[in-house]
């Protein structure tokens, strides 16, 4: 495997439905994804943005051409190839999905807990570190429910790379949040996968956002668009 290459996509075509029901949803997708590198896919309503980012992230098998995560093929891939896989992505989506019962730390720390190379020391440490990374080194022994939206989100990002994922897939990330909180989220998001050499696909409708990209690709009606737009 080319070790630069993360995610390496040829002729990935999806459906959905049987029968007279099936619809393509996907059409003869070609992209790579870079180690290192953030992209920004964007897409009106219903273009198969979300179906694309299940599929990278080994949450949903894919059907047909060629789909590969870290050198695994996914298309034909059994399903605990799937879940060896998603060990190494760390996921985002637009509502942060903590555990209203669990601290930020212990939100965090669940997350280290299934990388058992860790002692109890270590992950404290690793978690302590990361909250303070995204700016909640105050916050951690708060509940979700006394934190802000923007703050909420920013514990969903220190457990997406508390464990140091080769890549994050995070879907509409700052949907939920205002103008300034979403700026903060991805731009904390951005930095900590620059330290990491963590590549990150950042699915949105929000313009606001594009400038953290290094690269934007765009899906109309189940068609990436060749023309890609480089940010510099
Ligand atoms: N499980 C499913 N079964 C059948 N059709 C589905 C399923 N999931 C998605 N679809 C359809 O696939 C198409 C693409 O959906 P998808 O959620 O990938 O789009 P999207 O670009 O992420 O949209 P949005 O921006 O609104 O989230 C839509 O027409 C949707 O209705």
């Amino acid at each position: 495997m080319n070790n630069n290459i993360v995610i390496d996509i040829k002729e990935l075509s999806h459906y959905f439905g049987k029968g007279e029901l099936r619809k393509q949803i996907l059409f003869d997708i070609n992209l790579t994804l870079k180690a290192g590198e953030v992209v920004i896919l964007k897409g009106p309503s219903g273009s198969g943005k979300t179906t694309l980012l299940t599929l990278m992230g080994g949450l949903r098998s894919p059907q047909t051409g060629s789909l590969k995560v870290l050198g695994q093929e996914l298309v034909g891939a059994k399903k605990h190839q799937l879940v060896k896989i998603r060990r190494n992505i760390g996921y985002i989506f637009q509502s942060h999905n903590l555990l209203e019962c669990l601290t930020a730390r212990q939100n965090v720390a669940m997350s280290l807990e299934l990388h058992s190379q860790y002692s109890r020391e270590e992950m404290k440490q690793k978690t302590e570190e990361i909250l303070e990374a995204v700016g909640l080194g105050d916050r951690i022994n708060y509940y979700p429910q006394n934190l802000s939206g923007g703050q909420k989100q920013r514990v969903a990002i220190a457990r997406a790379l508390v464990s140091h994922p080769k890549m994050v897939l995070a879907d509409e990330p700052t949907a939920s949040l205002d103008s300034k909180s979403g700026h903060d989220v991805v731009n904390i998001m951005q930095k900590l996968a620059k330290d990491q050499g963590c590549t990150i696909l950042i699915v949105t409708h929000d313009n606001r956002i594009l400038d953290v990209a290094d690269r934007i690709v765009e899906l109309e009606d189940g068609h990436l668009k060749q023309t890609k737009i480089e940010v510099s």
